[in-house]
């Protein structure tokens, strides 16, 4: 584990403000204590940090976690991420800078990439980056909604070797260790398979989102990327001293052996499908085994309101999707047509139809 030179920490609500309504100081503090040990060893971090939403109840002293508006859970994370933002400072000699994200920045590539530069110019600057999803705007539907998601997105960004979650159990168990106390702890994953996506449970506890299976995931994103994870304990002492050592102390998610391109990457875990193309199987054939692009020959349904340039989700007759890519027609007009020859087209949409649905390169496998 002792290679590694840039690094993103999560830590989650749970090991924050485990309560919900305020947030531990001493946990922060711990957290803090770990990064600034790495940064003396000359590693760069970059820290993504829940609680802005308890740190907000904390400030106006709202008593209750009962069920808010989503307006007023925006407005608390408003208040709370300014609260948050100086709960960490005083905990390190580098200056802090807040950035703020929400899943356009990822799926917008201009954005993206504006995003990657000024991440870069802050560890340039020898800051330290605190990210936090940007609750008080991002539209509920397409929020990333857990910070694991947003953190595996993160180390994507800043193209990491490792990111570290630190949360309030000491590993990954083979079932959630709340509900089955038999639950056998799991040092390393080589690979991360449905099996393994299937041992992760929700959250233990009203206060973190996702649980366990967002952390998967978010290994999952990291490891395609060739991006390794480790996931701990973030407030005991002891473990934080493995991590600082370069030890395992929790479980270690191997990277993929072959990582797949930024761009794929980009496809397949930046974008959110905007509609379905069911694709008969010629077309499932032609996709997976010749590389080919889709064509509206094999196209047997669309689904949803896209518009040409969106993401879409690919999916065989009654199938999971087995790709998704960005489509090339509005939805209205792939529907006109699908099944059709490409030399059967020509006219019917206009002079310069594209001969492709979705072009290869502009495709991932799933
Ligand atoms: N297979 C599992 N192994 C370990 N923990 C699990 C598992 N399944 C579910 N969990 C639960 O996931 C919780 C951590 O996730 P979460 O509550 O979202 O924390 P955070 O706020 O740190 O993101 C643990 O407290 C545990 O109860
Ligand atoms: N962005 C939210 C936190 C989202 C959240 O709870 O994520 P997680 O720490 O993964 O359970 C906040 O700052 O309150």
């Amino acid at each position: 584990m002792n290679a590694w030179k840039r690094a993103v920490v999560k830590v989650g609500s749970n090991l924050l403000a485990p309560d919900g309504k305020a947030l531990k100081k001493e946990n922060l503090l711990k957290v803090a204590a770990l990064i600034t040990r790495l940064r003396a060893r000359g590693r760069e971090l970059i820290l993504v940090s829940s609680g802005a939403v308890a740190a907000g109840r904390a400030r106006l002293r709202q008593d209750s976690l009962g069920k808010q508006s989503v307006a007023g859970k925006q407005a608390l994370a408003a208040i709370g991420q300014a609260q948050l933002m100086a709960a960490w400072a005083p905990f390190f000699d580098v200056p802090c800078a807040q950035v703020l994200l929400t899943h356009d920045d990822l799926s917008n590539r201009r954005r993206y990439v504006n995003a990657q530069n000024t991440l870069r110019a802050l560890l340039d600057l020898g800051s330290l980056p605190i990210i936090n999803e940007n609750d008080s705007v991002a539209v509920e539907e397409l929020k990333l909604g857990d910070n694991d998601n947003l953190a595996a997105h993160v180390a994507v960004l800043v193209e990491a070797d490792l990111l570290i979650i630190l949360t309030d159990i000491d590993a990954l168990y083979d079932a959630d260790p709340r509900k089955v106390p038999s639950a056998k702890r799991i040092a390393e994953v080589s690979a991360i398979t449905p099996e393994i996506l299937a041992l992760a449970g929700g959250s233990g506890s009203s206060v973190g989102t996702g649980g366990m299976r967002t952390k998967i995931e978010a290994a999952s994103k990291a490891s395609a990327r060739g991006i390794a994870t480790v996931l701990c304990h973030g407030s005991d002492e002891q473990a934080l001293a493995m991590l600082a050592q370069d030890e395992n102390p929790g479980t270690w998610f191997h990277p993929a052996t072959s990582r797949i391109s930024a761009r794929a990457h980009w496809l397949r875990h930046g974008l959110k499908a905007q509609g379905q193309i069911e694709i008969d199987a010629g077309a499932a054939r032609a996709l997976g085994q010749q590389g080919a692009s889709l064509l509206p020959v094999g196209v047997r349904a669309v689904d949803g309101q896209f518009r040409a340039g969106d993401c879409v989700d690919i999916v065989s007759v009654g199938a999971a999707p087995v790709a998704r890519g960005l489509v090339q027609f509005d939805a209205q007009d792939l529907r006109k047509i699908m099944g059709r020859n490409t030399q059967d087209i020509e006219g019917l949409l206009g002079d310069t139809t594209p001969a492709e649905v979705i072009h290869r390169d502009d495709m991932v496998l799933l």
